[in-house]
């Protein structure tokens, strides 16, 4: 893309990575299989930070990709409506049906997956890449990738194709 823009969004969401086994699998050699305290399968939360970047090879007739406005409102509904001050809980989650019968007057995003900063960066960019399909814009406009930081140390980064 000889065009790139980044639009930063904010917000705040518990969950737990219920997944999380850092004393198995191929990885627990880096620490030598000594860590058994899979603390992330708590439920904590985080300031998540959202750097959503896309492109072009052309600007349009205002010179740009496309507006940080538009941008903004095409994420906004899921970003402060969805997600900030939820709880992120995976529907495969062995806790889930507690959840479910417990918590259910309060905020709680479902998604099918364990709810990593990976993960949560692919859903991010397929929500994005289909709004553009909708609006007719996926010739012209690219997501190029996005970036989820979930503490000031740890980010991941979805791509796509
Ligand atoms: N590859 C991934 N690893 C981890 C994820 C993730 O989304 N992708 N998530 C977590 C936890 O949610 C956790 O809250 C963050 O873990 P960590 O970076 O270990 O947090 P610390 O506060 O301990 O970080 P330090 O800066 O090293 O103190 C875990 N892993």
């Amino acid at each position: 893309m000889k065009y790139e823009i980044t639009k930063i969004f904010r917000f705040e969401a518990g969950h737990r990575v219920w997944k999380q086994n850092l004393a198995e699998g191929k990885t627990a050699v880096l620490s030598g299989y000594a860590c058994t305290d899979n603390k992330c399968r708590n439920l904590h939360g985080h300031s998540y930070i959202l750097e959503v970047t896309v492109g072009s090879d052309t600007l349009n007739e205002q010179d740009v990709v496309v507006d940080f406005y538009h941008i903004k409102n095409a994420l906004k509904d899921l970003v402060d409506n969805v997600f900030d001050h939820s709880f992120i809980i995976d529907i495969n989650d062995p806790l889930y049906p507690v959840f479910k019968e417990y918590f259910k007057d309060l905020k709680i995003t479902e998604v099918d997956f364990c709810p990593t900063a990976e993960a949560l960066a692919k859903y991010f960019y397929d929500y994005l890449v289909q709004k553009l399909k909708e609006a007719n814009l996926e010739e012209d406009i690219k997501v190029v990738q996005i970036t989820l930081w979930e503490t000031a140390t740890g980010k991941a980064t979805y791509k796509g194709e």
